[in-house]
């Protein structure tokens, strides 16, 4: 008797992922499996090619050699499944001047499925668990650089995801800030989420990181 081939447990695989722009190395081979509740910290130093592979995983750059598979398929950035898969917060979230912040974070519920109420309720949960209520009602534009980045957090985190990418979000944070953060992004692993994330801070790989890898400029 034959047995059916196992399912991947990986949600995120990379075999051998490489990509190279005119010429430019911009990442190295990289290879690397990311279960259901794992958080995997990418760490190197600057230009050897983090984010690249975020934006590989995330569906927004082609790898030029390799394969990446997110849930088992390539990631397609334009399919509906994949962008309800995936959430990520990779460089300053786009925004629209007209809203607020607690605007923003209900509008991605209601774009995602949630009633009005929910939608609030929701809002209401992320500003409070990142300790950023007193921004409910400010515009983006009316932010500091650290309220911005946590806001950006916020925006992530209202989306649904089974994989979140993200990229050093350890930026501009206060201990504090960045104590919150953590626990917010250990919550999401504990619930079944696989996390990928770039970091150049020895505090969050210790407290938060199950697994590394660490990318090398080319030799
Ligand atoms: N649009 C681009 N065109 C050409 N090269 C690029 C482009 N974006 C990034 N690179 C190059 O790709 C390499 C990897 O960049 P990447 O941003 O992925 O590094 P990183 O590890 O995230 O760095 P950091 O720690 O500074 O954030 C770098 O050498 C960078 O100069």
């Amino acid at each position: 008797m034959t047995s059916a081939p196992r399912p991947d447990s990986a949600l995120v695989r990379i075999e051998r992922v490489g990509v190279v722009h005119d010429g430019a190395v911009l990442l190295l081979e990289a290879s690397a499996a990311v279960a259901a509740g794992e958080v995997l910290a990418l760490t190197g130093a600057n230009g050897t090619g983090k984010t690249t592979l975020l934006r590989v995983i995330a569906g927004l750059q082609a790898p030029t050699a390799g394969t990446v598979a997110v849930l088992g398929a390539a990631p397609d950035e334009r399919d509906r499944a994949f962008r309800a898969a995936l959430a990520a917060l990779l460089g300053p979230p786009q925004t629209a001047r007209d809203l607020t912040v607690a605007e923003h974070l209900q509008f991605i519920a209601a774009t995602w499925g949630a009633g009005t109420a929910q939608a609030r309720q929701r809002a209401e949960e992320l500003l409070e668990e990142l300790a950023i209520a007193p921004l409910a009602h400010r515009y983006p534009h009316e932010l500091s650089s650290g309220q911005s980045q946590l806001v950006g957090l916020a925006l992530t985190l209202a989306r649904p995801a089974r994989v979140l990418l993200l990229d050093e979000p350890e930026q501009r944070l206060d201990p504090h800030r960045l104590g919150l953060v953590i626990e917010a992004v250990r919550a999401r692993a504990r619930a079944g989420t696989a996390v990928v994330l770039a970091t150049h801070s020895p505090r969050l790989l210790e407290e938060l990181a199950d697994s590394r890898l660490h990318l090398e400029d080319e030799a």
